[in-house]
């Protein structure tokens, strides 16, 4: 389980955009930040990834106060997939997967074979293994973005924080990620906090939803109990109904307030 304790957060010293938070993210489960533009998600999962720091307040894992562990350490218990992914021009997929082992030792035989073992894993996880020498600038956005969650994989972690996986991706590759995600979860058991807009994808993929407006937790929940058109309006200002079939549930937007 990841729980922060009373987290406040300020990006500058006149006003403090996160005020004692307190939050739980249960092991095991994939949990998604909603909110508008500019509510806090990233903020939140930056701190969650100890990429930023909060002002007062503690992020455990466990019982592990992540506040006093080495970075080092953190990044055997936690890996982040970030909006904007650089990697080097002339790198091949499978060598930017291998980034992700750079935390493991590779001195010794065994230390190299496991670090190739946890490559050809993440690499067939995320369906690129038959990609795997192709130049990294050559791939398209699905592709790309597959990469980045495999080198994630590689670095071995039951954390995996993803912001905003499926931007810039056309409806079947935002689908295909998604489906990543879920196996991730499913086969692998690693617990996923992730990012996301798609109010519809949020409820079809997640266990747990936490929805977030200027730096404020309004809600966390299973979807069910969180996503109504109520909230929703409050959230985002747009109205809007909530469809249920066959305990499927679906936001339909209408208009903007
Ligand atoms: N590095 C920074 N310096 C100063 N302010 C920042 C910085 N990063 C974010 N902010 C501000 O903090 C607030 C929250 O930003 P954050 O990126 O966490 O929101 P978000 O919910 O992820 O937004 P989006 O959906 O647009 O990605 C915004 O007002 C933003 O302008």
């Amino acid at each position: 389980m990841i729980k922060l304790e009373n987290i406040s957060f300020s990006y500058n010293k006149k006003q403090e955009f996160i005020k004692d938070l307190s939050l739980e993210f249960k092991s095991g489960e994939i949990t998604t930040i909603l909110g508008p533009n500019g509510s806090g998600k990233s903020t939140l999962l930056h701190m969650i990834s100890t990429y930023l720091k909060p002002k007062s307040g503690k992020i455990y894992l466990g019982d592990k106060d992540l506040g006093k562990l080495k970075q080092k350490e953190i990044a055997k218990y936690i890996s982040c997939v970030y909006q904007e992914n650089e990697s080097p021009d002339d790198i091949t997929v499978r060598d930017l997967v291998a980034f992700g082992r750079t935390i493991y030792p590779n001195v010794k035989k065994e230390d190299k074979e496991e670090n190739e073992k946890m490559i050809d894993f993440a690499l067939k996880a995320t369906g690129i293994d038959e990609i795997q020498n192709k130049k990294v600038v050559n791939l398209s956005g699905g592709q790309k973005q597959r990469a980045f969650i495999a080198m994630s994989l590689a670095q071995n972690t039951d954390v995996l924080l993803l912001d905003e996986p499926t931007t810039y991706l056309d409806i079947y590759h935002q689908i295909e990620i998604l489906e990543v995600v879920k196996t991730l979860n499913e086969k692998y058991n690693i617990t996923i906090i992730m990012v996301l807009h798609d109010l519809n994808q949020a409820i079809n993929y997640s266990h747990n939803i936490v929805i977030m407006k200027n730096g404020k937790l309004i809600k966390q929940g299973k979807s069910e109990q969180v996503m109504d058109e109520g909230t929703i309006k409050d959230v985002y200002n747009v109205t809007g109904y909530i469809h249920k079939q066959d305990e499927e549930v679906y936001f339909i937007p209408k208009q903007i307030c």
